[in-house]
This record gives structure tokens, C-alpha cells and sequence, in this order.
């Protein structure tokens, strides 16, 4: 995100955008099940899962051909990750040169594995665990770059007002950080557009005409993720967290 795009309408529509990303990776991560043996550990990798070894292994092939770049573009598994082996572009530096460093991925992983995995995959065991893992990498990049994106968030909210947050900032108040950049109005009308995406972009898509089912009508049990399951994703973990990143830079912001 660059300098010229750095206003609070732009970096909201950017937001929209990932919404896109988030509910097509569900969408195809829902066609595989559990697949419990993905996540446990195993000898072959030295005790970890085989999901943190393709993450581990695919962050270091990404790092190779030039991503973790930008602020939002934030790894799993940061440590030792080698250098671009090709030219990267330099993108323009609009964020405080700390936003790298704020991470909440932990925090992602253990939601995506504990809680939300269990809520859209069905129950069961089809060893496609290769194809199962590279699904769930989709997802964890897709989330993570979303919440990441709260470090633009923030930016664009202090330059805005920057007399509010500045005393609050030095005060280290989180609690009235997390209140000055919350807009509750704005969140119901996220969980209200995922789930509808979800409702749109989850159903199966036939040439019949059928009254009955216009496009966009389609059951909440015939969509291939539940849609209320983007709502609650949103509700209780995206949107939290991104206001974790947004309060941890901002705390930063004046260093
Ligand atoms: C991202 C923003 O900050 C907060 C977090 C939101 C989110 O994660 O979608 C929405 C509204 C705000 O409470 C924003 O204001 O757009």
C-alpha cells in the first residue's frame, strides 16, 4: 500500500478485498475433512506436524522468491527465513519502521488449528494430507495478511487524529486505545458482508432455472461453508485481532 492510497476509505476497501481471499480459502479448504493425522506430531519432521513442516518449508521457498516484504505480508515462522534470492521492489515506506515486527501469527495459528478448523471441516480421515495442508496454508496467509492490514488501519487513524491518540499512546491506556479505533457501526456491517459472501460465493452454481432458487438464495446447509461460520471467524478472532495489531503499533507509534 503506498503513500497516494493511504486513507481510511482505501485501506477499508482493502479489507473488503481480503474478505474475498478469506471466504474462497475456506471454501476449498471445506472440501477436504479434519484430516487429524495432518496435525499431529511425526517422526518424519523431526516431531513437528506435517502442517507446520509445509508452512515452515513453503515460508522459506515464498522468502526465496521474494515475499515478506511489506508490513502485511507477515511469516509463521520468521526465524531464519533466508533472503530474496531475486530484486525485490522497494515499496514505498508509509508505516513507522517498527510495523514489520508486529506480529500476532502466533495468535492466528493457535485459533485456526484449535477453534476454527473444527468448525467447517466435517469429521473424518481421506489421507489426502499433502493437498489438506497446502489448503490450510491458503487459509493461515489469507488471515494473516487480513489482520495485518490493521497496521495501515492504524496509521491512517493517528494522522487523522493524532491530538487524541498521542496522550493515550503515551499513557500506554490500551484499553482507551482499543476504545478510540473501535467503530462498532462498521463491524456489524463486516460480519453482515461475510456472511453474504459466504451465502453467495459458497453455492453451487447450475445452468437450471429454478424459481425458487435465484442465485444468492441459496440454504445455509447447501453452502459449502456455513455462512454464520464467517460471521462468528469474524466476530469473536479477525476482527480482534486486528484491533491487537492496530493497538500494538499504535503504542509504538511515537517511539
Ligand atoms: C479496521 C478497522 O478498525 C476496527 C476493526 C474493524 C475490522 O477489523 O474490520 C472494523 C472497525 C473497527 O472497529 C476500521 O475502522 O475499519
Amino acid at each position: 500500500m503506498g503513500e497516494a492510497e493511504l486513507s481510511l476509505a482505501a485501506v477499508r476497501d482493502a479489507l473488503v478485498r481480503e474478505e474475498d481471499s478469506i471466504v474462497f480459502a475456506l471454501i476449498e479448504r471445506a472440501r477436504r475433512p479434519r484430516n487429524a493425522p495432518a496435525y499431529a506430531a511425526a517422526a518424519a519432521a523431526g516431531g513437528r506436524s506435517l502442517a507446520e513442516f509445509f508452512v515452515r518449508e513453503a515460508e522459506v521457498l515464498h522468502a526465496k522468491a521474494g515475499q515478506y516484504q511489506k508490513p502485511e505480508d507477515v511469516p509463521f515462522f520468521p526465524q531464519d527465513l533466508p533472503s530474496p534470492l531475486f530484486p525485490t521492489k522497494d515499496y514505498p515506506k508509509v508505516l513507522h519502521c517498527f510495523a514489520s515486527s508486529v506480529s500476532v501469527n502466533d495468535a492466528i495459528w493457535k485459533m485456526y488449528f484449535n477453534e476454527l478448523l473444527p468448525l467447517f471441516t466435517v469429521d473424518g480421515d481421506d489421507g489426502n494430507y499433502a493437498e489438506t495442508v497446502a489448503l490450510d496454508f491458503a487459509c493461515l496467509k489469507a488471515l494473516s495478511r487480513r489482520i495485518h492490514i490493521g497496521k495501515y488501519v492504524a496509521e491512517v487513524k493517528f494522522k487523522d487524529a493524532s491530538q487524541d491518540y498521542s496522550p493515550l499512546i503515551r499513557a500506554k491506556d490500551t484499553k482507551a486505545l482499543m476504545n478510540l479505533l473501535t467503530f462498532k457501526a462498521v463491524e456489524e456491517k463486516v460480519k453482515r458482508r461475510v456472511e453474504k459472501k459466504a451465502r453467495i460465493f459458497g453455492q453451487n452454481v447450475t445452468l437450471e432455472d429454478n424459481a425458487d432458487k435465484q442465485e444468492g438464495n441459496a440454504g445455509d446447509s447447501e453452502c459449502k461453508v456455513n455462512p454464520e461460520v464467517l460471521s462468528k471467524l469474524y466476530d469473536l478472532w479477525v476482527m480482534p485481532l486486528t484491533k491487537d495489531v492496530e493497538v500494538e503499533y499504535l503504542l509504538r507509534r511515537l517511539d
